[in-house]
Order: structure tokens, then sequence, then C-alpha cells
């Protein structure tokens, strides 16, 4: 059977998701859920089967980019699950619908997440940041807005440097910007108030999976007792962890650590690139979502109420539960 025909967007979002020119949690789920309704709206599929087919194939295409970001199945589950009509022209619009309110919250619950956060940073606060959130920023945004003086120490974040996206952003913001290698991170600890991170998933234990460094980063903070933040809206919740599931962790090209000369100068070495790790919640303080703030320990909870006991494939067809949830979720 030949497979359904993708629009070039869905194409060109696939790779620069994979290629990181699209990156970070929430912007990824963003361009998927966008690239969902311009594969609906531009469509040329003449049955209903033939576009659910087109639908489900560029949500598996979007898919197969990055594994760890959880918000990318939660995008494509929150879109997949809406699809419904007896005719193209019902299920085109029942994804354009489901595809722009979904990316409204997302633009909302950052919002509403970054006052929350804002909240619990004071006035002359000084901030340790890792890796490029934009949930996190949007809390340091928000406290700015309150009128707080708030300077931070960003953490450069090897070996993609998405420290310097961080430093630029902030100082647009008016924020005094100290830049640090990753290493200098447990020097510069005593001198903050806050460390504060974003979240690629968050496991049903509380566990708290971002940017490699994030886990070394929370243990010398909780030594040295400086409250270790997570900025997660919650499509970060990983449903799949409540029935046991556990996260994958990327691996990336060895290329992104050392050059192919320098390698080829030390001989035969083996090099690894964890873009991710897991941070226990022992270390984290508070989970700051658009839904209040959690200790990590009571996400569970709130995955509960949002996602029910557990999910299945992006694509698959909604369960009845599921189909009844739908119109109180748009609200
Ligand atoms: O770890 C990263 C990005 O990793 P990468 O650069 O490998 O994508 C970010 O902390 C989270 O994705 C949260 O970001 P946001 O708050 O913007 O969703």
């Amino acid at each position: 059977m030949d497979e359904p025909p993708l629009h070039p967007r869905v194409e060109t979002v696939a790779e620069d998701i994979e290629t990181m020119e699209t990156r970070g949690a929430a912007t990824i789920a963003d361009a998927a859920a966008s690239a969902l309704v311009t594969q609906a709206a531009e469509s040329r599929a003449e049955t209903p089967a033939a576009f659910r087919g087109e639908i489900r194939a560029a949500a598996r295409t979007l898919l197969d980019t990055r594994p760890t970001a959880v918000s990318l199945p939660n995008a494509l589950r929150y879109v997949l699950q809406r699809m419904d009509g007896e005719s193209v022209a019902a299920l085109r619009a029942s994804v354009e619908r489901a595809g722009s309110s979904f990316r409204d919250q997302l633009d909302r619950a950052q919002d509403d997440l970054g006052e929350i956060g804002a909240n619990r940073l004071r006035d002359g606060d000084r901030v340790m940041t890792h890796c490029h959130s934009t949930d996190a920023v949007a809390c340091i945004e928000h406290a700015v807005q309150q009128g707080k003086a708030i300077s931070a120490v960003v953490k450069e974040t090897r070996p993609r440097k998405q420290g310097h996206i961080t430093a630029r952003e902030l100082r647009e913001l008016g924020v005094p910007v100290t830049l640090i290698v990753d290493s200098a991170a447990r020097r510069s600890l005593g001198d903050v108030d806050h460390v504060l991170v974003g979240a690629d998933a968050i496991a049903a234990d509380g566990s708290v999976v971002n940017k490699i460094g994030t886990s070394g980063l929370a243990v010398n903070a909780r030594e040295r007792g400086t409250p270790v933040m997570v900025a997660a809206q919650t499509i970060k919740l990983h449903p799949d962890t409540m029935t046991g599931h556990t996260v994958d962790i990327e691996m990336r090209d060895e290329s992104e650590v050392i050059a192919p000369e320098d390698r080829a100068e030390i001989g035969e070495i083996t090099v690894e690139n964890p873009a991710f790790d897991v941070t226990p919640p022992r270390h984290v303080d508070a989970i700051v979502t658009e839904r209040g703030q959690f200790p990590p320990e009571s996400v569970v909870t709130l995955m509960r109420e949002l996602f029910g006991e557990g999910t299945r494939e992006p694509w698959a067809e909604p369960t009845t539960r599921e189909a009844e949830r739908r119109p109180e979720d748009e609200s």
C-alpha cells in the first residue's frame, strides 16, 4: 500500500526538530501542532479514511524525530484525539480547531506558569539557569514585569551551548547575566538564591528529565541548600510513566562533543553524548506548572487528573472516556 502523501511542511518541521533548528520541549510541541494543521488545511484527500491516514502518517513522522520531550507525543495526541467528523471538510475543521486550541493553550499556560514561578522570586534574587527553557525564562520575565530586580548566572550548557540563547533572552529583558562554563556551577552556587530549569518530561514519581547536567546541578544545589525550581507546563507530564514506562534518553552524535580531527588524533576511544538526564524528586523543591506549584512527589495526582490512568499511541482512536473528556479540556 502507498504511504499517504505528506505535506512538505511536515517534512521540514520534522527535519528542523531532528537537527535542533527547532528545539526546547514547548517549541517542539508548538511546531508539531502547527505542522498537523498545515497537513490538514492543504490535504487533497478525497475520502475521510484517506484524510485520517494522512494525519496519522504526519504524526508518526513528527514523533520519530526526537525521543525525550514528551510534549511532542502529548501535542500530537491532543490534536489526533480531537480529529472527528464524517466528511473530509469536517475532519479538516476539527484538526484545524484542535491545533489552534492547543497552540493557544500552550501560550496561555506559559504565561500563567510564568506568573506563578515569578511569585517564588524576590526582589534582588540571583538565579542560576541551565540550558534554555522558555518556561524558565517566562518566570524571570514575569518577575521583571512585577518590578523585581533579578540577576542570573547562566550555565553555558555543553555541548550545544543553549546557555547562550538564555543569556541573550535575559539580556533583552534587562537582566544582568554572568555566563559560566558548566564545571564552574558548584563554585557559583553559593552566590545564587535559586536554581531554575525547565523540563522535557516529568515522570509519575516526580523525577525530572531535562538537559544533561541538570541532575548534577540539582545534587550540588541541594548540598549547598539552594532551592531547585523546575518550570514545566503540564504538557511536560509523561502519562506513560504512570504505567511503568521509562523515559527514553536521546543519545546524540559524537561530533557534537569532539571534532573529527581531534578525535582522530586521540585514537581509539568511545564518545558518549546523552542529551538529557534524570533528576530524582528528592533534589527538586518545586515543580511550577500553569496549574500551580507542586512538590515533585504530588505531581502524579495532577497527571491522573489530566491524562486518566494512561495513554496509547497518539494516533490511536480516542476511547469513550477520552472522547467524553474533550469538551471541558477545550475551555
Ligand atoms: O532541556 C531543554 C532543551 O533541550 P534541547 O535544547 O536539547 O531541546 C529544555 O530545558 C527543555 O526542553 C524545556 O524547554 P521549554 O521550557 O522551552 O519547553
